[in-house]
């Protein structure tokens, strides 16, 4: 099947759009994939809906706000849809959509994913599998994360020595373990970029810390990383999960630009090593990916507290379109029935198949 995948991600910068070759076991072939910025007034009705969503938590009616956040992930879906088919003008048989999260309770079996699956597969005439984290939350998971079975699926075809492990930086940094033979492990580590560009944009200083200038600039107040770190998630086993709004700039408020961004970026390199320290195995390599692997401050960190670390691009793959690719790989397997989430994943008490399928219908 040739199937296109979406993601876009906390960070609220756009819509990444892959095309994956794939049965929903193996990959055959990457197709195409593009990166759809959303526009200023797009990204004000996603900020939107994600700050309404964080007062209203679930309870009572949904926001008035919600409903312009889905047009605008409709209209910059299709338009991803559209740019990246033009890249090799093929045909696709089914759509991964994944959705907007704006809020991830799964202590309460709720996750909020935005966008309108039906409305999609209507506009590209395609059938769309979505709601791809709800099966997994009623049957007693986390929801998230939902990408190791595609990182195996890369470990597999890249034959990478076992074992290795997977780390994605976006806004909420998560890994994937993958032993040999079946093993996994996988949870969310604690905040990726989140929390760092938060800080810029509620200092008016841009909207992420470009290059690590201002991370590379500052110390980091091991005293307020201690304050952090203290949290007891970090000492907890997996399977485990996180909305990204789960920690609070407060701590780093009355520090320097610089400094709060180097503490920042500190404190996501610390949690990682924590999360290296609740692996069954430490993993002989570190295949890093997503927006992070771009902020050389943050790598050379993560080189210096964890551990060898290697470009997903260095390894041949994308790093910014795994998530993308991976919804692209988990629509397969549902249509196929096989399962997208596993014990060792989310905490789901048996491997299960999620995901729900939207025909297209006709206009009239
Ligand atoms: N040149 C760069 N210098 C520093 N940081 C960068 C650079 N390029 C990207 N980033 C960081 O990467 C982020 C985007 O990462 P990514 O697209 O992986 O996040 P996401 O997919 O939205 O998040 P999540 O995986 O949590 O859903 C930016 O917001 C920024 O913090
Ligand atoms: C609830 C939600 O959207 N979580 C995201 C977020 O972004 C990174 C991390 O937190 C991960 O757990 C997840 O996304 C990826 C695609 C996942 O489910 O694997």
């Amino acid at each position: 099947m040739r199937v296109l995948g979406y993601m876009s991600g906390t960070s609220l910068d756009g819509v990444d759009a892959a095309i994956l070759e794939t049965d929903g076991e193996r990959i055959d072939a990457f197709g195409p994939a593009t990166l759809l910025s959303f526009g200023a007034a797009e990204r004000a009705a996603v900020i939107r809906a994600t700050e309404d969503a964080l007062r209203w938590d679930g309870i009572g009616a949904r926001p008035a706000s919600f409903a312009a956040a889905e047009a605008v992930i409709l209209d910059t879906h299709v338009r991803a849809a559209r740019a990246v088919l033009a890249e090799d003008g093929g045909a696709i048989d089914l759509i991964g959509f994944h959705g907007q999260t704006v809020l991830h309770r799964p202590e309460r079996r709720l996750t909020v994913q935005l966008g309108d699956p039906a409305a999609l597969a209507s506009a590209l005439g395609v059938p769309v599998v979505a709601d791809m984290r709800q099966a997994d939350l009623a049957a007693g998971g986390q929801g998230a994360p939902l990408v190791p079975i595609y990182h195996r699926a890369l470990a597999d075809r890249l034959a990478l020595p076992r074992p290795i492990a997977f780390l994605n930086i976006g806004g909420v940094a998560n890994l994937s373990w993958i032993g040999a033979g079946e093993g996994m492990a996988a949870f969310d580590t604690g905040p990726g970029n989140g929390m760092i560009d938060l800080l810029l944009q509620s200092r008016g200083a841009g909207r992420y810390d470009e290059d690590g200038r201002l991370g590379a600039a500052g110390r980091a107040h091991q005293a307020i990383l201690d304050v952090y770190l203290r949290a007891p998630y970090f000492r907890q086993s997996g399977p485990k999960s996180l909305d990204r709004y789960d920690f609070t700039l407060a701590a780093v408020e009355s520090l320097s630009l610089e400094d709060a961004a180097a503490t920042l970026t500190a404190f996501a390199i610390e949690a990682i090593r924590c999360a290296a320290d609740l692996l069954p195995a430490p993993p002989g390599e570190w295949i890093v990916c997503g927006g992070g692997v771009h902020n050389p401050t943050l790598m050379q960190l993560l080189g210096e507290r964890v551990g060898t670390w290697r470009a997903a691009d260095d390894c041949g793959l994308r790093g910014d379109f795994i998530e993308a690719e991976a919804m692209a790989y988990l629509a397969a397997r549902s249509v196929r029935g096989l399962p997208l989430t596993f014990p060792a994943t989310t905490g789901v008490p048996h491997p299960i198949p999620g995901g729900r399928i939207f025909h297209p219908q006709s206009a009239g």
